[in-house]
């Protein structure tokens, strides 16, 4: 009885536990379908995603690679080709500033300074000088060029300046005398401020126009000139001949003594006086003779200049000449004709 009524428990308990194993197994099958439908619509998802990616970055190549393509064309084209430059070493090489180097002598001075391997910074305000001139070096590493007017002060390190700001035609320097003359004065005193801050040298194109109008031919560098102070020329004349006195008033004077009469006018006072520069005034020509505490200083009377970049309409006798040969008209001869001058050809070869 017992143990009929203990089979007939097992058999009640294993029907049902039958029931429960298949009822987990069917779970089971019906998860793992899902499962495999969600992997499955997930891989087919990501196929087609892929796919899809595939087929998209395809045609973007498709659409960059020619874009590409004129990007390069385009750098190749673009590849400024600076002119030869020698390689200085550190030592060697030199900062060097070049005011009114996008004019006509100065952009020549320029070339042989960057091809000789020194750190060029030119400042012109472009009045007679062109960018076009000097943009064979624009983007070259020791190339600088700043569009500033030497009559404002400038702050820059450099270990010589070569000053050259100033028009140099009759015609330029006549247009507007007194911007001449600040150019010339001021400016020139700007640039030996600071050739003096930095303990630079300092290179003064003059003019042989200092000697005026001469009486003696030809003028030696002794000769002091004959010279009008309110002549239609005495704004460039004058003006070169103070920027030479204080080119050597800054060589001769002692740095010191610079220095205090700075300091004294910023004080308001009167400059300091009783001290006596130990230099002589000698001539330009010699000088060794001076004794040499201030700033080094050196000074070139340029005479009558032609050559390549020279503006068509420079005034000057070279490019008159020239331009009226070519137009087939008569050379026109200003006064006398008796006058006399030196001309310089300037070039440099890139
Ligand atoms: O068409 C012309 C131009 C000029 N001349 C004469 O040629 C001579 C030279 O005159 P330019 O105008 O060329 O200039 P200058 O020689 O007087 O001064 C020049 O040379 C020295 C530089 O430092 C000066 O910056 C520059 O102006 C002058 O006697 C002038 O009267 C002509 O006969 N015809």
């Amino acid at each position: 009885m017992l143990s009929q009524a203990l089979l007939r428990l097992a058999s009640a308990v294993s029907r049902r536990r039958m029931k429960l194993l298949l009822g987990i197994a069917l779970l089971a099958y019906v998860a793992s379908i899902w499962g495999n439908l969600v992997n499955m619509s997930f891989l087919l998802n990501r196929s087609i995603q892929e796919n899809g990616e595939l087929k998209i970055e395809s045609r973007i190549e498709e659409i960059v690679e020619p874009l590409r393509e004129k990007i390069r064309d385009l750098e190749k084209s673009f590849t400024q080709k600076y002119p030869p430059v020698k390689f200085l070493s550190e030592k060697d090489r030199k900062r060097i500033l070049v005011t009114g180097g996008a004019g006509f002598v100065g952009s020549h001075l320029t070339d042989k300074l960057m091809m000789d391997g020194h750190e060029v910074t030119v400042v012109d305000n472009f009045f007679t000088g062109r960018k076009r001139n000097v943009e064979h070096w624009i983007g070259h590493e020791n190339f600088e060029l700043i569009n500033h007017d030497v009559v404002e002060p400038l702050y820059i390190e450099v270990d010589q300046i070569y000053h050259l700001a100033s028009p140099a035609s009759p015609p330029s320097y006549m247009y507007n005398p007194i911007k001449t003359l600040k150019t010339n004065t001021i400016g020139t005193l700007n640039m030996l401020g600071l050739a003096k801050r930095v303990g630079a040298r300092l290179l003064l194109a003059s003019t042989s126009e200092v000697y005026g109008d001469p009486e003696v031919h030809p003028q030696t560098e002794d000769y002091w000139g004959h010279v009008n102070p309110i002549g239609p020329r005495a704004c460039y004349d004058e003006g070169k001949r103070v920027a030479e006195t204080m080119c050597y008033a800054y060589m001769k004077q002692p740095p010191d003594l610079i220095t205090e009469n700075r300091a004294s006018h910023q004080d308001g006072k009167a400059p300091v006086s009783g001290r006596k520069s130990r230099g002589t005034c000698g001539a330009p020509g010699s000088p060794s003779s001076v004794l040499q505490e201030g700033v080094e200083v050196r000074v070139a009377r340029i005479f009558n200049t032609f050559g390549p970049r020279m503006h068509m309409n420079d005034g000057r006798v070279v490019s008159n000449f020239i331009l009226q040969a070519l137009q087939g008209e008569p050379l026109t001869v200003y006064g006398s004709g008796s006058q006399t001058r030196a001309f310089q050809y300037v070039r440099t070869t890139l």
